[in-house]
């Protein structure tokens, strides 16, 4: 089991945003983050990434926690921000050599990997370039093929499909099943809930900081006695619930 967050509650200060959060996320599957804006999701990866430290409950991948073992918890998790973190001062070439040596990647090994991710993308010829005056669509691919070079366990990918262009929405989508048949779990918070339905295994339906609801889509037709119903159809019942 990959991700497991346990009775997580949590948040920026005293008055918690997430209360006794629990889901997991298995080896090979894609579990799709699902919520109304201000429902919890960004938090949640905050907690899972390490950036909030929650208030109760634990977060584990693959049986690691981050006061176990910060680098060895760091290293299995690969991230892919909605909004790209990127330095001004340094070229593409030089942010791909910072995140293989943050990783401790093999850099022969990583580059290999990257002439692929980044002919896919269209930025072989761009490494020279400063990726802070990229396209916003630009700036996420090279958040994507920093993420999908490394042999992480866990991919947390935050709202992946809103800036990217339909050709990289496809390549995304066939580097995200790549992994899941590698046996990488993968987290993705997202509301492109048709695109999410035709590819997440999963789904954790958050309201309000807590899980409203989560497994497959059958299993949520089921606890929403709506059969047939579109992951749309449950998250508009799921928004109308007083
Ligand atoms: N830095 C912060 N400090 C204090 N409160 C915050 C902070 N960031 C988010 N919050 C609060 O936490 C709650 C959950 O926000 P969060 O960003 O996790 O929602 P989200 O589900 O990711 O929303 P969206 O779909 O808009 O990205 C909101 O009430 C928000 O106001």
């Amino acid at each position: 089991m990959s991700l497991e967050v346990t009775n997580v509650s949590g948040g920026y200060g005293r008055v918690p945003v997430l209360h006794d959060v629990t889901f997991s996320v298995p080896d090979g599957q894609v579990v799709g983050l699902i919520g109304l804006n201000g429902a919890g999701k960004s938090t949640t990866i905050k907690h899972i990434i390490g950036l909030l430290q929650p208030q109760t409950g634990t977060i584990t991948v693959d049986g690691l926690t981050l006061a176990s073992d910060a680098n060895a918890y760091r290293g299995s998790i690969a991230y892919v921000p909605e909004t790209p973190v990127l330095y001004p001062e340094l070229t593409l070439r030089e942010h791909l050599e910072l995140a293989m040596m943050a990783y401790g990647l093999d850099q022969q090994q990583a580059w290999h990997k990257l002439d692929r991710l980044l002919a896919m993308f269209r930025l072989d010829n761009k490494l020279d370039w400063f990726p802070d005056n990229f396209s916003k669509g630009m700036k996420q691919k090279v958040m994507i093929a920093s993420a999908f070079m490394t042999d992480a366990q866990l991919f947390i990918i935050d709202e992946p499909f809103t800036g990217l262009d339909p050709v990289a929405v496809h390549d995304l989508i066939t580097l995200v099943n790549e992994q899941k048949a590698r046996g990488a779990a993968v987290l993705m918070s997202t509301h492109v809930l048709a695109t999410a339905q035709e590819y997440a295994d999963g789904f954790v339906l958050l309201r309000d900081g807590q899980v409203r609801a989560q497994g497959s889509l059958s299993a949520l037709r089921d606890e929403f006695n709506l059969p047939n119903a579109s992951l749309d159809d449950i998250y508009m019942a799921m928004t109308q619930e007083v």
